[in-house]
């Protein structure tokens, strides 16, 4: 039987010094944020998910960004290694959660860098944003890492946003959705469906009809909802401040044999 154990990670006092580079810097209200977690952490445990909170990291500004620590593909866990050196401490405390969830580990070595936002998984098809986090080595070890395992590695170029799941993720059915201003080669998924709002590109699925989403976009929720699909909105505002997304606040483990 699949899993249902979402890892997260609850924001770090230092949350606020967290990097920001597409957007300009706002002033993240902290004891907001905490609470916007957790009830993000609340919807995903109220549909089933059980939660496993990796131990938190104060001195790691952005580690409550745990997606981008680690990628599974089955029960394998693939540690990834930041492009961006300020968060390469994140993963100690995540190598560990995974490895008592029974995962088999791996990781990114030197010199390859890959954040986990820039990998997105349709089926056994994972496409790879090869931008300012992740480089030609790093898609070149998820290549190494999965297609063993029957993946088939799709990289896909990325330099409008931060991630490639800051522009594009995928709805239950494996249609990707999305913000076509925000992406560099949409013709690369073969079917998808364009959104009016940028953060209407982020979904978590959590299971049936129903889908995660950022509350700042209600025009998407309307066009899910006229798909036979069930909105579920989170407010994460203090997050977005710092470029981050419904979906990078979890990592779902589906596929674990304990
Ligand atoms: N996967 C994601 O969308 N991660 C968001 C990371 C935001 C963080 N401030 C960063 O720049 O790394």
């Amino acid at each position: 039987m699949p899993s249902k154990k979402a890892l997260v990670r609850r924001p770090a006092s230092s949350l606020a010094e967290g990097l920001v580079t597409h957007v300009e810097r706002g002033e993240v209200d902290v004891d907001l944020a905490v609470r916007q977690w957790e009830a993000y952490t609340d919807a995903l445990r109220a549909h089933g998910w059980e939660t496993v909170e990796v131990d938190p990291a104060d001195d790691c500004p952005d580690s409550v960004f745990v997606e981008d620590t680690v990628v599974m593909f089955r029960n394998v866990a693939l540690i990834a290694r930041s492009g961006a050196e300020s968060r390469r401490a994140e993963t100690l405390g995540v190598e560990e959660a995974v490895a008592s969830l029974g995962c088999s580990v791996n990781w990114v070595w030197e010199p390859g860098t890959l954040d986990g936002g820039d990998v997105l998984k349709i089926g056994d098809t994972v496409y790879v944003g090869r931008g300012g986090r992740t480089d030609a080595a790093g898609v070149q070890q998820v290549r190494a890492a999965f297609e063993p395992l029957g993946a088939r590695v799709v990289a896909v170029p990325v330099a409008k946003v931060l991630h490639l799941k800051s522009a594009v993720t995928a709805l239950p059915d494996g249609t990707a959705v999305g913000y076509v201003p925000h992406m560099d080669a949409p013709s690369l998924f073969p079917r998808f469906l364009p959104v009016p709002e940028p953060s209407g590109a982020h979904v978590v699925c959590l299971g049936g009809d129903k889908l995660l989403m950022a509350a700042s976009a209600p025009r998407t929720a309307e066009l899910y909802a006229d798909l036979g699909y069930e909105p579920v909105p989170v407010d994460i505002g203090e997050f977005e401040k710092l470029e981050g997304c419904v979906t990078c606040l979890s990592v779902r483990l589906r596929d674990l044999y304990a």
